[in-house]
């Protein structure tokens, strides 16, 4: 059954975009984030995107304004007591994920699914420190989750088939072509794009071409349609980051994150959130190569 109202918790870049395409969807959506402003920002977001795409004929005109007041903000966590399905969309640090699961299981009733938009955490690690590990689930949208069509979808090892069933329904309602993968860090789509990206941050690293060519080669010889460095900026250097170390952990040294990426993430350049990565940012586009990223060459 595809619920009627779905809690979002983290109104960042992906919760903000999850809690959208929910709405768009004709679903009632409660987002919260413990930094209230992020709400606010995210609300506005989720109003001008919808404002834009029903400007160019992307969604009728006519269902903009609800779908904008489809999604609610909430100041606490308790008001998610009515969700029959949450989404966490928050930082990307199992110990955080841990602790949000574990408050929400005292919340919400035996029945409600709680789903992690984590990209790489293990979900029978979360589940673990909740009452009903059987109602746990992987539910991996793609960034940004309003344009991209696929999703991960992860069981956990005490998910269970009613919890699999449930999620692969909302994400076909919400128009998702799904990605079944195992409880493995990284799951599918992150094993394969985070090595490129590390390596990209390595050729930087090493001088062997500059940024500009870096990302050159992912758009004209790959035909991608973002460049690694680029792409790495928008996901979040410390998203990037945390990921990698993730995959690490359970998968070895092969997914070791490169030193500059994890001099990047120490300065606090995140990237497009932080105005300032691989590139200088102003909104979503590139002003230029960061100046300072080149002094770090040598980090490799
Ligand atoms: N950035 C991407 O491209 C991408 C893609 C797919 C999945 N993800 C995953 O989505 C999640 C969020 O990533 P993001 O890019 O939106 O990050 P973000 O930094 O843009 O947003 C994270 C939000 O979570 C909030 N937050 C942190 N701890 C919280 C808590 N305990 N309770 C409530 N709110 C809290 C922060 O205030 C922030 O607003 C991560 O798990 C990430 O791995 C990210």
């Amino acid at each position: 059954m595809i619920p009627k109202i779905v809690g979002v918790v983290g109104a960042g870049q992906m919760g903000s975009g999850i809690a959208q395409v929910l709405a768009e969807a004709g679903l009632g959506v409660l987002l919260y984030d413990s930094v209230p402003r992020q709400v606010e920002q995210g609300l506005d977001a989720i109003r001008l995107r919808l404002e834009k795409r029903a400007a160019k004929g992307d969604f009728p005109e006519e269902g903009m304004q609800d779908a904008v007041h489809r999604v609610i903000g909430v100041k606490t966590l308790k008001e998610f007591h009515d969700a029959e399905f949450i989404i966490e969309a928050v930082v990307e640090d199992a110990a955080e994920k841990k602790k949000l699961f574990a408050w929400l299981a005292d919340i919400v009733d035996a029945s409600t699914l709680l789903a992690s938009n984590t990209s790489s955490i293990p979900i029978t690690e979360l589940a673990a420190v909740t009452r009903h590990p059987e109602n746990v689930i992987g539910f991996h949208f793609m960034n940004p989750p309003f344009l991209m069509p696929g999703i991960e979808v992860v069981r956990g090892l005490l998910t269970s088939d009613a919890t699999f069933a449930a999620a692969r329904e909302l994400a076909r309602h919400l128009g998702k072509e799904v990605v079944v993968s195992k409880d493995r860090a990284g799951f599918v789509v992150n094993r394969i794009l985070m090595p490129m990206i590390n390596e990209a941050v390595m050729l930087v690293g090493e001088g062997t071409a500059s940024i500009e060519d870096i990302d050159r080669g992912g758009l004209a010889c790959l035909n991608h349609p973002m460049g690694p460095l680029a792409l790495s900026d928008t996901i979040g250097n410390d998203t990037t980051h945390h990921i990698l170390s993730v995959m690490q952990q359970e998968h070895g040294e092969r997914f070791r994150p490169a030193p500059l990426l994890t001099r990047l993430v120490e300065a606090g350049m995140f990237g497009r959130k932080t105005s300032a990565g691989f590139y200088e940012w102003q909104g979503n586009s590139i002003q230029r190569v960061n100046p300072r990223v080149l002094e770090f060459r040598d980090a490799g």
